[in-house]
This record gives structure tokens, C-alpha cells and sequence, in this order.
């Protein structure tokens, strides 16, 4: 899917990179009130990770893009997103801030790219997620504004 991505908080970095992939994914809400969402379905979830920073490395890359891509890919594509730890692994106690809804998916592309980011040494940072679950549902994650 092609679509224009609303554009992260301004920056002052010199480069912003975008990169555009997806992945099919089975989910679901374990709460009651989220109806029909509560029995286990699938999505084919589109997503573009935007990252920005001043500094290229060694291949003239702020991150590889096939890095980013695969990063979430490999651990999200074709699973059940329930089973994976960072939504609770199955867990039946459940914190709502770890069900595997848009926002929190969302959400955590955003720590895994950053997570990545942060185990290299050219500062760049993650600006934004876009995650499309549906036609006509999609969220975007921003990190809080770093001060100092
Ligand atoms: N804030 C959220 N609301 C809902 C989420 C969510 O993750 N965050 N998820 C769902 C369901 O899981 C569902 O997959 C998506 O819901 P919805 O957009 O309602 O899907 P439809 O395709 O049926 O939408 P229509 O535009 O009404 O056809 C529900 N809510
Ligand atoms: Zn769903």
C-alpha cells in the first residue's frame, strides 16, 4: 500500500529516513468490553518507521533499511502477537498497557527500533511510527520530546 504519512514533530536533523513495509499478524484483546476484537483474528498491518540523525555510518547509512524492516518483521510476521513477550507471552494477568492493540503494537515497533538504535553509535532516533491494522484504522506513536 502507497500512501503520504503525516510528517513527525519538526526536527533539526539533518537526515529523516522512512521505510514502508508489512506484516500478517493474528491477534487478540483479552478484555471483554473490546467485543469482537476479544476472539483471536488477523491483520495485515502496514507500517512506516521514520528515523532521523546526523551522522551516516560506515555504508553511508543512517540504519540500514532492510535492518529496520526485518527487525520487526522476523519477530511479528505470522504470529499470533499474544504469544510474544512483549504483549504479556500468553500471560492470562494482564496489564491493558501490554495488549497487543494498535497503539501498543505501534508502540512497540517504535522500542525495538529505538532499542536498536541505541546499540549504535551515530545518535539516530526513532521520530515516529505509522501502523495501519485496517482500511480505515491506523495510529501513530511519537516518542516524548527528549530534554537536556
Ligand atoms: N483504539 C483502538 N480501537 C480498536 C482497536 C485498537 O487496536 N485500538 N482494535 C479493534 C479491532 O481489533 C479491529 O481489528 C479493528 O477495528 P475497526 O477499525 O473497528 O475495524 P473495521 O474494519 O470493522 O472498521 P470499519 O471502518 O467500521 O469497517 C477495534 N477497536
Ligand atoms: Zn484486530
Amino acid at each position: 500500500m502507497q500512501q503520504i504519512y503525516p510528517a513527525p514533530p519538526p526536527h533539526v536533523y539533518r537526515y529523516e529516513l522512512n521505510k514502508e513495509f508489512h506484516f500478517a499478524a493474528a491477534h487478540y484483546i483479552p478484555a471483554e468490553a473490546a467485543g469482537s476484537c476479544s476472539r483471536v483474528h488477523g491483520h495485515t498491518y502496514y507500517c512506516n518507521v521514520t528515523v532521523g540523525g546526523d551522522k551516516l555510518d560506515d555504508c553511508g547509512f543512517l540504519v540500514n533499511f532492510s535492518e529496520v524492516k526485518k527487525l520487526v518483521r522476523d519477530r511479528f510476521d505470522h504470529r499470533l502477537l499474544n504469544d510474544d513477550e512483549r504483549f504479556g507471552g500468553g500471560a492470562s494477568e494482564l496489564d491493558p498497557q501490554h495488549f497487543p492493540t494498535t497503539e501498543v503494537v505501534a508502540r512497540t515497533v517504535w522500542e525495538l527500533v529505538q532499542e536498536e538504535l541505541d546499540r549504535r553509535d551515530n545518535g539516530a532516533r526513532c521520530l515516529q511510527v505509522f501502523l495501519r491494522e485496517t482500511p480505515s484504522s491506523y495510529v501513530i506513536y511519537r516518542p516524548e520530546a527528549q530534554h537536556g
